[in-house]
């Protein structure tokens, strides 16, 4: 079953690494018209309807094919001239019989034997407004045999059409059931398992965006427990973390380290710790530990916050208490061990198989960091590639705990929020080579992190798709 989101976000990561979507949408098209003389036989009288989005240019890729057996009929909703993105323009170009315009509907949807709702589908938002609202309706009190692309136009509000066939892409989508959509056909339309298991641009459609109307502390409160031994790792992940959107990052440090972290930035915050953790660490949305903790440190400490901690991300040394601890699946946790930390822990060679095993014992995210991220809530498994081997200078990893607790402070979920946080670490560093060659700094990749957010995260879309 796909939610709307994950389908925007497998469509976007296509887009990303394997360039436009025209293919997809003929074999989308196809499929339909396939369907539609499976389920009624050729000779049909047929009214396709669409809206100016991507769903209806499946339709009219549909009616392009369905015109060599059937007679064809395209309304656009909204006016020819409405089809306007290069992809319905390409969509167009396929479909040699005429496209009319709204005032033609009636006596398209009286002549036909079967209506194709071609108005809207997963890019749509909140109810339908007009021109759709009414087509809908025409649709519904019609009496014509309805098939519907991709989803029913306007599912799962109070206006949607009611149709007698959905063919849909991929999977199911959410919501779709046998009484809101008829008769389920799930067609696969050609997506490569990496636009679905890779992380990518797509991963951006989860980002929580500030409401207007919030205030400081509700998008995203973290502590990092770091900085024992290594104070600087403790400062590059703080300011990941900000730069990523949190909007509190305290850090809890020794005494002797808590001026020198302090000194390196006034928008975080600095408390040292002693014998017990202060309470109020505890009421942070996330938990990040680890990061220049050392080998040295008080086990029984930092176990007590590893069992406190509800959300957590935990890199570096204390990765090796985790055997000890048992399951965890209670919680939402995040380890992104290095290939040697990994094994140590783990006791098993860093490979994605054994990623997804531990976990998958332990209930906890694995992010087994290296030339390719590999990433893994133990059902699924995933990748990030990119990134540059620069990338193995000290600090780029505080810097991914940072970003993935950032996103885990704001709300995401532990593997979205890792999905996100390597591909924006990888991204990151690729814009800082793009300048910099090679000798380019940890401190130009915390500085880089807004223009991903900016190149990657552009367009109505993406704004239409905010996730809460
Ligand atoms: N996933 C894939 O890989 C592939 C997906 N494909 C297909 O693309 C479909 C998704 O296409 P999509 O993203 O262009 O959006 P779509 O559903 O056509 O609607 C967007 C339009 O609707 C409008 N609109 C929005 N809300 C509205 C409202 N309440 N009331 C009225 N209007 C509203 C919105 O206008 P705007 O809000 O921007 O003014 C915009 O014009 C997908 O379902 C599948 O069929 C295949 O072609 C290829 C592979
Ligand atoms: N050779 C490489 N090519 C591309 N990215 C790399 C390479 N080595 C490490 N990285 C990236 O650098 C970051 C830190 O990984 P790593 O160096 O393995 O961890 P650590 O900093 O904990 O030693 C990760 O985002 C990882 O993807
Ligand atoms: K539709």
């Amino acid at each position: 079953m796909l939610s709307y989101l994950e389908s925007a976000r497998i469509d976007a990561n296509y887009r990303y690494f394997y360039g436009d979507l025209f293919r997809l949408m003929l074999n989308a098209g196809r499929a339909v018209s396939e369907v539609v003389e499976e389920e009624f036989g050729k000779g049909q009288r047929i009214c396709v309807v669409c809206g100016s989005g991507n769903n209806g240019g499946d339709g009219i890729v549909a009616a392009s094919e369905l015109i060599k057996s059937n007679s064809v009929s395209v309304i656009a909703l909204r006016g020819r001239e409405s089809l306007s993105t290069d992809m319905l323009k390409r969509a167009v170009e396929t479909y040699n019989g005429p496209i009319e315009g709204p005032e033609m509907l009636d006596q398209c949807i009286a002549n036909c034997t079967i209506v194709i709702d071609a108005i809207l589908g997963v890019g749509a938002h909140g109810t339908p407004r007009e021109p759709y609202a009414s087509a809908i309706r025409k649709i519904n009190t019609s009496g014509k045999a309805v098939v519907s692309i991709d989803v029913p136009s306007g599912l799962g509000s109070e206006i949607a059409v009611r149709p007698h066939i959905t063919v849909t892409f991929t999977d199911v989508k959410e919501g779709m059931t046998g009484e809101n959509s008829g008769k389920i056909v799930v067609r696969d339309i050609g997506i490569p398992r990496d636009a679905v298991y890779r992380a990518g641009p797509g991963d951006m459609l989860f980002y929580p965006y500030p409401e207007p109307g919030s205030h400081k502390g509700m998008n995203g409160t973290l502590s990092v427990f770091g900085g024992w031994s290594y104070y600087g790792s403790a400062v590059i992940a703080a300011r990941a973390a900000l730069a990523a959107g949190c909007d509190l990052v305290k850090v809890y440090t020794t005494r002797e380290n808590a001026p020198l972290i302090a000194s390196h930035s006034f928008e975080y915050m600095v408390s040292s710790i002693g014998d017990s953790v202060p309470e109020e660490a505890f009421r942070s949305r996330c938990i990040l530990l680890g990061p220049g903790l050392g080998r040295d440190f008080d086990r029984r400490i930092v176990s007590q916050i590893i069992m406190r901690a509800q959300r957590i991300v935990l890199d570096a040394d204390p990765l090796r208490l985790l055997p000890h601890l048992g399951d965890l699946s209670g919680k939402e946790v995040v380890v992104t061990p290095h290939a040697s930390e990994f094994r140590d822990m783990s006791g098993m060679d860093p490979v994605p198989e054994n990623a997804m095993e531990f976990a998958k014992s332990h209930g906890v995210v694995v992010v087994l960091k290296g030339e390719e991220d590999i990433i893994t809530d133990g059902n699924s498994l995933y990748r990030c590639t990119g990134g540059n081997p620069r990338m193995t200078m000290g600090g780029t990893g505080d810097m991914l705990a940072g970003l993935i607790s950032a996103l885990m402070s704001k709300g995401m979920p532990a593997l979205r929020a890792s999905l996100l946080g390597t591909f924006i670490n990888k991204s990151a560093a690729d814009m800082c080579m793009e300048r910099k060659g090679l000798w380019y700094s940890v401190s130009d990749m915390i500085g880089a992190v807004p223009e991903v957010f900016l190149r990657y995260s552009d367009g109505a879309k993406i704004n239409s798709f905010r996730a809460h």
